[in-house]
């Protein structure tokens, strides 16, 4: 297997690198000097000099805020760079998983939001994210869609290391607590891949929308309070109501997935995001 990896060097992409060596397959990680995925010519020549068995694309504009300013920035990199890395996979005989996310949810639910409810993006960012989706699917029927939620990871920037920062900065911090959803170690979801990519040869009929993250459910305010908990640090933590936190971007009010499907098409067990988050901690404590 021959594995390509674009924005390999973000929060997934650096757990796949992590992961890569105990699988015994050939990756190829690239980043946007690499391999600028926002560059058609570029996509398809780089997918003619190799030849890939599989593509997993960790690029993205995650800036979820920056995103309502930066609209067509965000649209090019999510969702028509997307139509350019399907067109490639399905000339040169590659599978594409495109990573997408819990935002192309309206957060109006009150259950788990299984793969084939209505999407209904709350922001621009989320827009762009089912956009790429649409752009991917309609070009290739056996592309893995994986919506996650709320990721973190030792590698990047993210709600775990501004929590850790901003607790030992201030000693009151108000955090949002009527937006529910499930946080999730990437590392949890690059291992899900990598469980995921050898099925994908022994039978090509799995393409479709999965959702993954953690297990469990958390709003914000949860999730800050555990990681002051698991990591020493007190803090006057104040729950906040959406309206007493403006951003730029809507978020979602409930965006708890269902994973029953990719656990039993795949036979994924999914860590609970407690159990998760105090690998996470550990591995930046040390
Ligand atoms: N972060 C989250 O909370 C969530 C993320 N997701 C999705 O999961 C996936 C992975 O997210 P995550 O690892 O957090 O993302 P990151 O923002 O950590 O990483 C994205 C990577 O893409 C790179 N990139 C940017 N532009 C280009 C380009 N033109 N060509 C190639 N690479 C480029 C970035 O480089 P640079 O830093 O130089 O810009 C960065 O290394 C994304 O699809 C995201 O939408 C889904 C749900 C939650
Ligand atoms: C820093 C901070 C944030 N918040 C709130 C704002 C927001 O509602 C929530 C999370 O804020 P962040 O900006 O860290 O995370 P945000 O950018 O909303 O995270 C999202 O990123 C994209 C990429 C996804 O795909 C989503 O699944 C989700 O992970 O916490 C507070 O209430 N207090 C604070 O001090």
């Amino acid at each position: 297997m021959k594995i390509l990896v674009t924005g390999a060097n973000g929060q997934l992409g650096s757990e796949l690198q992590a992961l890569a060596t105990t699988t015994g397959w050939e990756w190829t990680f690239t980043d946007r000097e690499e391999l600028d995925i926002t560059d058609r010519s570029a996509v398809l020549s780089f997918f003619q000099q190799q030849q890939f068995t599989h593509c997993v694309n960790c690029a993205a504009y995650t800036a979820v805020d920056k995103a309502e300013e930066d609209k067509d920035l965000t649209l090019l990199l999510n969702a028509t760079a997307v139509e350019y890395l399907a067109e490639a996979c399905k000339e040169f005989g590659a599978e594409l998983i495109q990573i997408s996310t819990d935002f192309v949810f309206d957060g109006k639910a009150h259950l788990p939001l299984k793969e084939d409810q209505a999407v209904d993006p709350v922001n621009h960012y989320g827009f762009t994210k089912w956009k790429g989706e649409q752009a991917a699917t309609d070009l290739m029927s056996n592309v893995v869609v994986i919506r996650t939620s709320w990721l973190y990871s030792r590698f990047g920037n993210n709600f775990v290391k501004t929590m850790q920062r901003l607790g030992k900065e201030r000693d009151t911090l108000g955090v949002i607590v009527d937006q529910v959803g499930t946080p999730t170690n990437a590392a949890d979801l690059a291992d899900a891949i990598v469980q995921v990519i050898p099925q994908l040869v022994k039978d090509h009929t799995f393409g479709g929308i999965y959702h993954y993250s953690n297990e469990g459910v958390a709003s914000w305010y949860d999730f800050a309070h555990e990681i002051f908990h698991q990591s020493n640090i007190t803090v006057d933590l104040k729950p906040l109501a959406t309206f007493q936190f403006p951003t730029p971007a809507a978020r979602p009010h409930y965006s708890v997935m269902d994973k029953s499907k990719i656990k039993e098409t795949f036979g994924i067990a999914i860590a609970h995001w407690k159990d998760s988050l105090k690998i996470c901690i550990d591995q930046l404590a040390n």
